[in-house]
């Protein structure tokens, strides 16, 4: 455990995959990282190296997974003494408990996945290339669909459907780990981290359509006891 006022949540989007490099709606989509967002994971990961990680949580994604499993290659005080687990979903029922083992328990760094931190689902976006798609239909409506708060992409989710669970999943299974003293690391998508930066920030409705997430680039929040930000840093 750490100094509580030292409670590092480490927020980073996953590195560049090939649908990025494509320019290509992603959503739920799991493409993998490429080459660039493999050294950007890598660059992160030295980036972060001197804050210890004691718990991880990352989407069902790919690359969202790839990006977190980099980022702890760097951590080796750390990880010469615990190994990073991926820890699977013991309630989903197609789960036989081909994960589990007895010893080293106390000596892992928890990696915790959920479909509450996917990207926002972009309906019948995924898989367009988003240059041509405002071709088609024009470049204020794709804007729309990309950077609105409420506005919902042809059947796919608004940043406001996104926020509705990552924010309860970020209060409910994050907040309890920065409050006990963790450096947490979450390794998500562009969207549903925008929405809990939305949330950590608070972020006027009308602020979110310019808050940009670039691949790969860690964001530090300082947290309090009480699960208060204090500080904030981009390691651009
Ligand atoms: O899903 C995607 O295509 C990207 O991860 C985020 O896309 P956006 O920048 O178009 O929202």
């Amino acid at each position: 455990m750490n100094d509580r006022k030292k409670a590092k949540l480490i927020l980073i989007r996953h590195g560049q995959s090939t649908w990025n490099a494509d320019n290509r709606f992603s959503g739920w989509v799991d493409i993998p990282l490429n080459s660039t967002g493999r050294r950007e994971a890598m660059e992160a990961a030295q980036k972060i190296k001197e804050y210890a990680i004691d718990v991880c949580f990352t989407s069902m994604l790919m690359r969202a997974k790839e990006t977190t499993a980099i980022c702890l290659t760097e951590n080796s005080d750390r990880c010469e003494k615990k190994s990073p687990v991926f820890k699977h979903d013991a309630d989903n029922p197609n789960w036989h408990g081909w994960d589990k083992y007895d010893g080293y328990i106390k000596e892992e760094i928890p990696i915790y996945t959920s479909p509450d931190l996917d990207e926002r689902y972009y309906g019948d976006l995924q898989g367009y290339n988003k240059a041509e798609m405002a071709e088609e239909v024009g470049k204020e409506i794709v804007h729309q669909w990309r950077r609105s708060f409420s506005t919902r992409p042809p059947g796919g989710e608004s940043l406001e459907d996104t926020a509705a669970r990552t924010i309860p999943y970020f209060q409910k299974q994050i907040l309890p780990y920065l409050k006990d003293g963790n450096n947490v690391l979450v390794s998500a998508h562009g969207n549903s981290l925008r929405s809990i930066i939305m949330h950590l920030d608070n972020l006027e409705e009308s602020e979110v359509p310019g808050l940009e997430l670039a691949t790969g680039i860690p964001i530090v929040y300082t947290v309090n006891e009480e699960g208060k930000i204090v500080d904030k840093q981009i390691l651009e």
